[in-house]
């Protein structure tokens, strides 16, 4: 058995970690306690998603349109900044971070995620980014990262996921609950788990709970 590599270590070098998942399932929360633990940031990458969305809202473009959102894109640079007690996307010289997780995001960005060359164009920021990080998302482990040294899958029922939910939204659960379930059906076809990751449900699990779990399994590498 391979030891897990003690709390607060240093990691240098490529993308170690990633953590993807179900809509609510805890995988901003819980990378950002792993990497904490590890002493590198971690990378949100629904954020270009929900930030492309948010643009494409205020442009009054068709979310299924992908010409002119991406025409946006390349004429207003997003950076996603990613710092270690929280990640904040910018639009030049505005903040969007707290824009990002209305209840009209939400519904939207699905759409928007579902488009090839807006996925191209995110793959190509996180790309961009310098290693090593906690990379969380849907397809971090498939599609952008799959030379990652360690891959998690998040899962949790509907109703779990909505009763934490309700905590951030002004929604109610069963409400959040028939969105998430929705969300997830949209979400489908880039949100498999990668064959080599662990599946975690994290329903029964404190948040402690899963990033103790995924500390506890992450390869040993020297520092
Ligand atoms: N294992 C857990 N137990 C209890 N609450 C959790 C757990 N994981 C996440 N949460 C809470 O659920 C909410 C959604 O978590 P978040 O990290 O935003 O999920 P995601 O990034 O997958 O959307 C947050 O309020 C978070 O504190
Ligand atoms: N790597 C990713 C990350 C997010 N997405 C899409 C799917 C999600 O509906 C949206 C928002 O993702 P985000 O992780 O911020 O959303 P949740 O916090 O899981 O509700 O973006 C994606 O398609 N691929």
């Amino acid at each position: 058995m391979r030891a897990a590599p003690p709390h607060g270590t240093l990691y240098t070098g490529r993308v170690i970690v990633t953590i993807d998942g179900v809509a609510a399932s805890g995988k901003s929360s819980v990378a950002s306690g792993v990497a904490r633990a590890l002493g590198v940031p971690y990378v949100s990458s629904g954020l270009l998603y929900r930030a492309a969305t948010l643009l494409a809202l205020e442009a009054g473009a068709p979310l299924e349109g992908a010409r002119a959102l991406l025409t946006h894109l390349r004429a207003h640079p997003l950076r996603l900044e990613a710092l270690p007690g929280g990640n904040r996307l910018w639009a030049g010289e505005r903040e969007l971070t707290d824009e990002l997780h209305s209840t009209r995001v939400d519904q939207g960005v699905s759409a928007v995620a579902a488009l090839p060359e807006v996925r191209a164009w995110v793959d190509a920021q996180l790309r961009a980014l310098p290693e090593p990080f906690v990379a969380e998302g849907r397809d971090m482990g498939t599609n952008v990262f799959p030379h990652a040294d360690a891959k998690f899958y998040l899962t949790a029922s509907p109703r779990v996921r909505a009763e934490r939910r309700a905590q951030e939204r002004p929604e109610d659960v069963p409400a959040i609950e028939a969105a998430l379930i929705e969300r997830d059906r949209r979400d489908r076809v880039q949100s498999a788990p990668a064959p080599d990751a662990r599946v975690i449900d994290t329903g029964p699990l404190s948040l402690e709970g899963v990033i103790g779990t995924i500390l506890a399994a992450l390869p040993a590498r020297s520092a």
